[in-house]
């Protein structure tokens, strides 16, 4: 590896031995441009075209890896080194076996003889992977690699990435659970936007790869903070995932790929009942996706009790933490989050470094100016519910004998003239409607079961007037339709 400058300003030349990465880490407020002068390089899976410039922003922390060598050009990087200690070959080898997988259970529903290999007479299933591990350890980029290899085959492959940590915010935003079968490689450029770009209301012509999303609304960033409704969710998303591969052979045999919080992976404080909820949700997941595959980022722990668990019907395999993987604080968390909010209300702007015009960089990726709908609406045109209590203690840290007057699951109507409601500044989700309308086949938790056609923001509650203002991505009407409030809070730029 080495650096020199070629002589313009703020550009720096690297060249980059094979299968070494260049880290990086941005501080707030700058941004990075990278173009690729000669041999080829990655972002956590996502080739980099040559001779065009990527910039990232928004203090994203990346890593740009080559498996033959190659020279890149960077502008204003922040914090940066070269390691040539990556385990990317693991995580090619995980991607080659998954890859054969994909192949026999397509072959196999093509009534093509199977490719050679172990089990012959085994009915061939596609790779479907729950992948667990701890705090920083590198879960979303191990699943991004694996996606961003699957779409590069040369197959047609789509896989299904699914992400069930509602504090990353995926596609949408913070506080749901989400499913998207995947296109084209998933780019890093913001971490407001961590699994690449979903569609938004600007003109798709703006957009490469616009995915759209299926999500559900948990509506708050912990795990322990309702692992009932969690549970729930996670099984209603792997039944209409699952609805949905079913009638889609080639899309089936791609796989799932299922992201998971680190609340799934046990921490020394765990108590009984943390590791009840944890073992739980795992469940929820291998059930709901049908997973034959575990991948355990870096836990020996984690991997000794899923190996107990699970090793006697699938595939357990732990797999090495990149040293590269950054620890995200709460504060960088939080300003992500907002990030996040305000990204899907008013797009997102990566400037070019110093030294480079917004024409040379020319992606329209980068340069998203959305414009939402401010409207005012009465009291009542719109339904708002939260889902159990305002603050909920788990019912098994209630006092022996104590029951709930509320449970975890009930939907509480919330009335928007009173100071207690929580409405102002609140970010709720916009269910979509039901799809029957027979009076008899409704239930009172339906609406956990609906997923979430979009979100929107009461900026203002006006008592004397009953009126609403309502911030929503394009303008539209809410009549008869039903929100849900969780605890993530809208404050304007
Ligand atoms: N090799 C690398 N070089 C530089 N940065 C990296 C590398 N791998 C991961 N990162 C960054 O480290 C951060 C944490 O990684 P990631 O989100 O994959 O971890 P996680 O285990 O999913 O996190 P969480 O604790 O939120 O579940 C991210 O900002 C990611 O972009």
């Amino acid at each position: 590896m080495s650096a020199s400058d070629p002589g313009s300003l703020n550009a720096k030349e690297w060249v980059l031995d094979p299968e070494t990465e260049y880290r990086f880490e941005l501080d707030p407020g700058n941004s990075l441009a990278v173009k690729v002068l000669k041999g080829h390089a990655e972002v956590f899976g996502a080739e980099l075209a040559d001779g065009k410039y990527y910039l990232f922003g928004h203090e994203c922390k990346a890593a740009i890896f080559t498996w033959q060598g190659c020279t890149v050009e960077m502008r204003t990087p922040s914090t940066e080194y070269v390691s040539d200690e990556t385990p990317m070959h693991a995580y090619a080898n995980v991607h080659l076996a998954l890859e054969k997988m994909r192949v026999r259970a397509l072959s196999s529903h093509r009534g093509s003889p199977l490719p050679p290999g172990p089990d012959q007479e085994i009915d061939p299933e596609p790779p479907r992977v729950l992948v667990l591990g701890p705090e920083n350890s590198g879960k979303t980029t191990v699943c991004k690699i694996l996606t961003n290899y699957a779409t590069r085959a040369g197959q047609g492959w789509t896989p299904m990435y699914v992400n069930t940590d509602p504090s990353e915010g995926g596609w949408t935003v913070p506080g749901t659970i989400s499913a998207v079968p995947v296109t084209a490689p998933l780019g890093t450029a913001s971490p407001a936007n961590p699994l690449g770009s979903a569609a938004t209301s600007a003109p798709t012509i703006l957009r490469s790869n616009a995915l759209l999303p299926l999500a559900y609304w948990y509506g708050h960033p912990e795990i322990k903070r309702n692992p009932l409704l969690m549970d729930r969710l996670i099984r209603n998303l792997g039944e209409n995932v699952m609805e949905r591969l079913d009638g889609n052979p080639q899309g089936r045999a791609a796989g799932i790929i299922v992201d998971t919080p680190s609340t799934f992976a046990s921490s020394p404080s765990s108590t009984s009942t943390t590791t009840d909820h944890r073992q739980n949700l795992i469940r929820a997941c291998v059930d709901a996706f049908r997973i034959n595959v575990i991948l355990v980022v870096g836990h020996e722990k984690l991997n000794v009790e899923m190996q107990r668990m699970y090793s006697n019907r699938m595939t357990v395999v732990k797999i090495p933490k990149s040293g590269g993987v950054v620890e995200l604080d709460v504060q960088y968390r939080q300003r992500v989050h907002a990030q996040q909010l305000h990204t899907y209300f008013y797009g997102q702007v990566i400037a070019p470094p110093r030294g480079l015009s917004t024409t040379a960089v020319g992606d329209a990726d980068f340069d998203v100016h959305l414009a939402p709908s401010s409207s005012v609406i009465p009291f009542g045109e719109l339904s708002f519910l939260r889902i159990g209590e305002k603050s909920m203690a788990p019912t098994s840290a209630l006092p022996i004998g104590a029951t709930r007057t509320v449970n975890e699951m009930q939907p509480i109507p919330l009335d928007p003239a009173s100071p207690g409601s929580g409405l102002l500044n609140a970010i709720v989700a916009l269910l979509s409607p039901p799809v029957h309308l027979e009076e008899a086949e409704r239930y009172d938790e339906e609406v956990l079961d609906l997923p979430v056609s979009g979100f929107l923001a009461v900026t203002s509650i006006d008592v004397p007037t009953r009126k609403l203002t309502i911030l929503s991505p394009s303008p539209g009407t809410f009549a008869g339709r039903t929100a849900v409030i969780g605890s993530f809070e809208w404050s304007e730029p």
